[in-house]
């Protein structure tokens, strides 16, 4: 009796599973998750590595989907008791264009909560984005702020736009009737930019690097600082909240954390250097190569070439407007609403988290050994 009533019961299913993220959420469950009975992964491709997490002792259910289909988003939640919905367009650079990004990312989260509804799941984390908030095109700095500093959150690029809408539907949603006359009890977690194993804009730096001659040049002031969390404590941190969602509903529903660690503040470009420089990178200069002006310039007329190309290619740059903007203003969180809320701690230390960042990128095709 005593046995069964221990016995792992419970249902999760993870959009968007075999992302970057994703793949980490996954892991974590399957490692530090013992409720766990049957894990879901949805995803519009579905990895390799799938395979070798189905023969451990949790179902591991890989379901092949989009989530702008309704009727596929339904059939995967049905009989789930928690949702982490991950799944996401995530284009800054232009390469999707805005319509598809708002079908994935809004019409997309509109499918999984009726979903729930309609299958009487109670339970749904969704992965927001520190975008929801900014920075604003303005240039607004968002110095240390917390879940309750005042800023303008004014978008205009179809990502930051659809992630927020998103996040307010999902917010919506909480306190919904499901099936069966429960409420439905959501929240949302916005990390701000995610490094660690797997992270592709850190392997694109380290190519470009390579290809400089192990060099990369400043591009952004060193005292601009931007937010960063590794990848590792963003999914301890939606594994905690899948698992204290249910006992503390009302403190947690139709909230949002940012998701935040120990790692340092720093600008991007520094920030990077602390892998990539261990790696055989080398940053130069103290200040950045080119005036802020002519980066401006170089940034529209990147934009400009998109569109012009767009009949004949996809030139999709690293620098363009909004690129720039992001990179180029100050936006830092300091706060504990998640240990306060769920006892969030994060579970790798900085140093961890730079030493297994580190050893990834040594693993990159083409590194300096
Ligand atoms: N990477 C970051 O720095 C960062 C920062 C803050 C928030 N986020 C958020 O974290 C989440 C994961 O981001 P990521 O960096 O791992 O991105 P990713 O692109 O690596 O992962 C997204 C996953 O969603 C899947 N997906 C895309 N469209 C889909 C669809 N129509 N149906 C089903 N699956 C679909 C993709 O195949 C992919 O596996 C996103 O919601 C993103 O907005 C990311
Ligand atoms: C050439 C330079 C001026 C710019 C190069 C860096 C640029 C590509 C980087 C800088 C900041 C990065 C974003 C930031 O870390 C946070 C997020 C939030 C997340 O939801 C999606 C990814 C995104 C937008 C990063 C994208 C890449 C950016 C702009």
């Amino acid at each position: 009796m005593a046995e069964s009533a221990q016995a792992p019961k419970l249902v999760y299913l993870v959009t968007g599973g075999c992302g970057f993220l994703g793949e980490h959420i996954v892991r974590m469950l399957l490692e530090r998750e013992p409720k766990l009975r049957e894990l879901r992964i949805f995803d519009l491709h579905l990895s390799p590595w799938l395979e070798e997490l189905k023969t451990g002792p949790v179902q591991v259910t890989a379901i092949q989907g989009d989530v702008t289909q309704a009727h596929e988003v339904a059939a995967a939640v049905a009989g789930a008791h928690v949702v982490i919905h991950t799944a996401s367009l995530v284009d800054v650079f232009g390469r999707a264009n805005p319509k598809t990004i708002h079908e994935v990312n809004v019409q997309g989260t509109m499918n999984v909560i009726e979903a729930c509804v309609q299958a009487g799941t109670q339970f749904l984390v969704y992965t927001s984005s520190m975008e929801v908030v900014g920075p604003n095109f303005k240039g607004h700095p968002f110095y240390r702020g917390n879940e309750d500093t005042p800023y303008e959150a004014a978008h205009t690029h179809p990502y930051p736009c659809s992630k927020a809408l998103a996040e307010r539907l999902v917010l919506e949603a909480n306190g919904r009737k499901v099936r069966g006359g429960m409420p439905l009890v959501t929240c949302a977690l916005r990390p701000t930019g995610i490094y660690g194993e797997g992270h592709q804009i850190m392997r694109d730096f380290y190519h470009q690097g390579l290809r400089l001659g192990g060099r990369l040049f400043r591009t952004i002031p060193a005292s601009v600082e931007h937010g960063r969390v590794y990848v590792g404590n963003v999914a301890w941190m939606h594994v905690l909240v899948a698992r204290e969602l249910p006992p503390r509903a009302p403190l947690m529903g139709g909230q949002v954390y940012f998701c935040y660690d120990k790692s340092p503040y720093k600008s991007y470009e520094d920030f990077n250097m602390e892998f990539l420089g261990p790696c055989g990178l080398r940053l130069v200069g103290t200040r950045p190569l080119l005036p802020y002006w002519l980066l401006f310039i170089l940034a529209t007329l990147n934009a400009l070439l998109q569109y012009l190309l767009r009949p004949l290619l996809l030139y999709t740059p690293l620098l363009n407007p909004y690129t720039l903007a992001v990179a180029n203003t100050t936006f830092t969180v300091s706060t504990n609403k998640a240990q306060r809320h769920f006892g969030y701690e994060p579970l790798f230390s900085w140093e961890d988290s730079r030493r297994r960042t580190i050893r990834w990128v040594q693993t990159i095709k083409g590194s300096v050994q």
